[in-house]
């Protein structure tokens, strides 16, 4: 006779839904604040159809906004805590340069981040990183603190902290429906749940999940074309798996930016990829025919040409990965303006990885009523007119 089976658990002092980078973070920092925490995710773990697949992400210093900039040295202190935590590693210092016009007022302020002073002229950095050429009228600035985190270790290894602090998490199980009050009513494919407590960190499809508590955000999803290029004479380039990362600012050609990577997934392969994709619905990602070169590639490949001549200049490997855009490209931070319980946590507009933990802390530290450790004004669901609709 089989044993009767336990009734599932149906009660948590918080509950989180989405388990990507920011709704782990979230979840781990609740479970070692010793709040008995669920967190749910729609897929089986681990998946590729949401924002924080992939082996790699930029980690920098160097950020134009000071709200950002001045999170960075708590985020590299927690990655190495993780690190620690889990005997892992998750971090390579590579350096990254940021690319543009003398004087363009983002590179500027960037450099003021870092408070250094030397910029890099066309010879210093080929002389320092072979593989690049600056075209005429460009500069360059070093991050020599940046790198690239190992994504999907980081995500395994932040689930197996939360794990090991007494949190749940159980895949495979879509939240269809949440009913908002003292305590919340959380319907999914599986159960139902009842919490004090809510946070979403659904990524692309925040938007359309909190239509139903009455939520108009303005983010939106889009599809990036995630390419690797492969070096034309293995190894000649300095290029592939031991260049530094590198970011534009103000380049005309692709105002969004361009961005690169070391790949160490694929040897020999450069990832460079266009800051800039196409809107799409999340759950209609594979419509758009990933075998017709998109605009973006086409961008891509004439800034090789002339940056990086050493990369063949059609991708080898294409892959697709989920921006969440805001209309200002800040994060949303903030509790819901109606019911005060629930904190939304999106529209990290593909910069989001990197700041994971420091975020994780601050919505953790918003659903339990505490005053957050960093000003959040930039972050503010408010900051958007309308959110409300009607209603408001
Ligand atoms: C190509 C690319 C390059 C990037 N480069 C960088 C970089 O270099 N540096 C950097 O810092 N950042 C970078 N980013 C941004 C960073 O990866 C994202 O900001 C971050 O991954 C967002 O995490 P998230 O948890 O909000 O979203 P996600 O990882 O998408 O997680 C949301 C989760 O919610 C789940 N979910 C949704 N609805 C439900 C539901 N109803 N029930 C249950 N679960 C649900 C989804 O399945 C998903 O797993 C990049 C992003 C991309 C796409
Ligand atoms: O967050 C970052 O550092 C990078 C910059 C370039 C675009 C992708 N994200």
């Amino acid at each position: 006779m089989a044993a009767p089976s336990q009734p599932q658990k149906s009660t948590y002092d918080v509950i989180v839904i989405g388990a990507g980078i920011q709704g782990s973070f979230t979840a781990c920092h609740l479970a070692q604040r010793h709040k008995d925490t669920l967190l749910l995710e729609q897929f089986h773990l681990p998946h590729s159809r949401g924002s924080s697949h992939g082996h790699s992400r930029i980690i920098r210093s160097a950020y134009p906004q000071e709200y950002y900039s001045r999170m960075m040295p708590e985020c590299f202190r927690l990655w190495q805590q993780l690190e620690a935590e889990t005997g892992t590693t998750l971090y390579r210092q590579t350096g990254l340069v940021l690319l543009g016009p003398p004087g363009e007022p983002e590179l500027e302020a960037c450099r003021r981040s870092l408070g250094v002073d030397e910029v890099l002229d066309a010879a210093a950095l080929a002389q320092r990183f072979p593989g690049f050429r600056l075209p005429a009228g460009q500069v360059a600035v070093l991050d020599s603190t940046a790198g690239v985190l190992f994504a999907d270790r980081a995500l395994r290894a932040v689930q197996e902290v939360f794990h090991r602090h007494g949190g749940t998490l159980r895949d495979g199980e879509k939240v269809l429906r949440i009913e908002p009050g003292a305590t919340v009513t959380v319907t999914t494919t599986a159960g139902v749940y009842k919490t004090p407590r809510l946070i979403i960190t659904a990524g692309a499809w925040t938007g359309a999940f909190v239509e139903q508590l009455g939520l108009h955000l303005p983010l939106q999803p889009l599809r990036i074309d995630v390419c690797y290029w492969r070096e034309k004479q293995p190894g000649s380039a300095r290029l592939g798996s031991v260049s530094p990362c590198f970011l534009t600012l103000g380049l005309s050609q692709a105002p969004h930016g361009i961005y690169g990577l070391p790949s160490i997934e694929y040897p020999g392969l450069m990832k460079v990829c266009h800051h800039h994709g196409s809107p799409i619905d999340p759950e209609k990602r594979d419509q758009i025919p990933s075998s017709a070169p998109g605009p973006d590639v086409a961008v891509l490949s004439s800034f090789i040409s002339s940056y990086l001549p050493g990369l063949e200049t059609q991708p080898a490997v294409r892959e697709a990965c989920l921006y969440t855009n805001t209309p200002d490209e800040d994060f949303i931070l903030d509790r819901h303006p109606k019911f005060s319980n629930i904190v939304i946590g999106a529209g990290f507009s593909g910069h989001g990885f990197k700041l994971a933990p420091v975020v994780g802390k601050l919505l953790c530290q918003l659903s339990l009523g505490e005053e957050p450790s960093y000003n959040m004004a930039h972050f503010a669901i408010t900051r958007f007119p309308g959110v409300l609709g009607a209603a408001q």
